[in-house]
């Protein structure tokens, strides 16, 4: 059985005043989840402060991105060491908004998937296609891509540490939202990827996140799908009535 993870991406948002309040509304109301993991990840530059604000509630930390160095000279980067020492437990990798938008290719995600799991840090790595690989019939090509070349070189014990993310990118920000049978057909193939490259027993541990317009009112279907293990939640994210309501839906499935 896995547990659901319901993580909340902020992506570049908040303030100061907005992260606290966002982050001690959701501490507040942990125990809404009780049966799912729930992290956030704020901006990088409020990770103490959110930190602080969830204090002892059962609500993870993440962070957004990271430099696959622990320490150096490397101008305005954030590394490995620098987010341990915050208290950091997750770290979103390979996210389609840094793929497109700021150039970051496979081969860039699986430097910073190995730096992150070698410093202890769990990494959220992302794959997904473009609106027009998914009409030209490529999805299923590009997502096993992503899926060699950000997890090059991944053990076996790491990748049990490891957690992926589907995030469709026509569905990101869009309101357009991945059917559950388009959702699952890709998650399935996911399993099946993580089957041949390590074995079923492994396979069956490893959560794969979907994320794309996770909304309170879609989210019970998408996550009683069979190898859909929770959400990586954007816009909704931003609202602690929404997540926690995806939270809850993700709780009663998991109950079910
Ligand atoms: O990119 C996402 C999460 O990482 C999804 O964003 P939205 O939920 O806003 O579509």
């Amino acid at each position: 059985m896995r547990t659901p993870l319901i993580a909340g991406n902020w992506k570049m948002n908040t303030d100061t005043a907005g992260a606290r309040q966002l982050a001690s509304a959701i501490a507040s109301r942990a125990d809404e989840a009780a049966g799912t993991e729930l992290l956030v990840c704020p901006p990088n530059v409020y990770l103490s402060l959110v930190r602080d604000a969830i204090g002892d509630a059962a609500v993870g930390l993440g962070a957004q991105n990271v430099y696959p160095e622990a320490n150096g000279a490397f101008t305005g980067e954030t590394s490995t060491d620098m987010l341990c020492d915050l208290g950091v437990q997750y770290v979103i990798l390979g996210h389609s908004e840094r793929r497109h938008i700021l150039g970051e290719s496979d081969q860039d995600v699986n430097k910073k998937t190995l730096a992150a799991l070698k410093a202890g840090l769990r990494p959220i790595v992302c794959v997904g296609e473009l609106l027009e690989e998914r009409e030209a019939g490529k999805t299923s090509e590009v997502i096993r891509r992503q899926f060699e070349g950000s997890l090059a070189n991944v053990s076996e014990e790491q990748i049990l540490s490891t957690v992926i993310a589907y995030e469709p990118v026509w569905a990101i920000g869009t309101g357009k939202v991945a059917t559950t049978e388009q959702a699952e057909e890709v998650h399935a193939d996911l399993r099946n990827q993580l089957t041949s490259r390590y074995n079923a027993e492994t396979a069956e541990k490893i959560r794969i996140l979907y994320g794309g317009s996770v909304k309170p009112d879609n989210a019970e279907q998408l996550l009683s799908q069979p190898n859909v293990d929770g959400a990586l939640i954007g816009g909704a994210s931003l609202k602690a009535d929404d997540f926690l309501a995806i939270a809850a839906a993700g709780a009663a499935v998991a109950k079910s």
